[in-house]
């Protein structure tokens, strides 16, 4: 999908931030074009060099209200951020978060704005194979969401949520799970290594599972629960393993006390 040339200023281009430029120069190349003011220390020169490459415009001079703020700082630092965004939100501004935890009701006050995405994108949006999940306020309107989703796909899928107590959850599981799968990966390879496994091979074969084993979920569009039956044979190692996983004391009461770990920390982000 091209870009149809809106006005953007982002604040805050680290790992995600950089991510959605990296984004927006590919719909670039493919058409439209982009203005995009960037409020931050340290933003990366080649990101600078592909903007110019694709013909966007970077850091006009006065560039006043804007169509679209992207707030892309860490919560705690939103505080901060919010006085250097406040002139570039006008009446017709839409803002769009990707913070953490920080509510609609928060930004709308801190911004003096009204049109406000909340959104949770996932750091496999740097090879645009993310998941997105956002939700809107009650001002925005339809060409509102259309014009964010167009920001939002060049990192992958976009999921519109019904209502904003669920973003603390989508957090918990989108947002921060890919961590989680790495982990698997790091205790995966820490396992194989204890049961005699030299540990490059084992971080190998690890790290390799976990990747085409998501990449045959994503591919065949067939369940996790499909897929994990068809590697499970009866009576052999698979069904051994999983029934250590799968016991009272297993996976899924811990994922479960995990996940609500990461939802109240999203809730708490919120209250500062
Ligand atoms: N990483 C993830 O997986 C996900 C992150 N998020 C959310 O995305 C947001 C960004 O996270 P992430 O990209 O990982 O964080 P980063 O720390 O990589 O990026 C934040 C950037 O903001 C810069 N910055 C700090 N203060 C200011 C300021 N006052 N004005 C402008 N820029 C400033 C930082 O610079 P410096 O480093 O020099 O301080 C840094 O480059 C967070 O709110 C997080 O909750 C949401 C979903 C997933
Ligand atoms: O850890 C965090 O707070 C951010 C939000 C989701 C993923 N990273």
């Amino acid at each position: 999908m091209s870009l149809d040339s809106p006005s953007i200023a982002l604040v805050g281009a680290g790992a995600m931030g950089g991510a959605l430029v990296r984004g927006w120069i590919e719909a670039v190349r493919k058409g439209g074009g982009l203005t995009l003011t960037v409020v931050e220390p340290n933003f990366d020169p080649e990101l600078e060099r592909e903007l110019d490459a694709v013909g966007a415009v970077l850091n006009p001079p006065d560039p006043g209200p804007v169509d679209v703020v992207v707030l892309a700082v860490k919560p705690q630092t939103f505080a901060a951020a919010a006085e250097a965004t406040r002139k570039f939100v006008g009446p017709d501004t839409r803002v769009l978060s990707i913070m953490a935890g920080v509510t609609i009701d928060t930004l709308c006050r801190e911004l003096n704005a009204t049109r406000v995405i909340r959104s949770v994108p996932n750091t496999p949006a740097r090879i645009g194979r993310g998941v997105t999940a956002y939700v809107a306020s009650p001002a925005c309107t339809e060409e509102d969401r259309a014009l964010i989703e167009q920001l939002l796909e060049p990192l992958g899928t976009v999921e519109p949520i019904a209502a904003e107590r669920l973003m603390d959850v989508v957090t918990a599981v989108s947002g921060s799970g890919p961590a989680y799968v790495f982990l698997l990966a790091e205790v995966l390879a820490a396992a194989a290594e204890q049961e005699g496994l030299d540990k490059d091979t084992a971080m190998r074969l690890a790290s390799r599972t976990v990747a085409g084993a998501g990449a045959l979920m994503l591919e065949t569009g067939e369940t996790a629960s499909t897929l994990r039956k068809q590697v499970t044979s009866p009576g052999g190692t698979t069904e051994a393993a999983l029934d250590v996983l799968a016991s009272a004391d297993g996976l899924g009461p811990l994922l479960r006390r995990a996940v609500s770990a990461a939802a109240q920390r999203s809730r708490d982000l919120g209250k500062r």
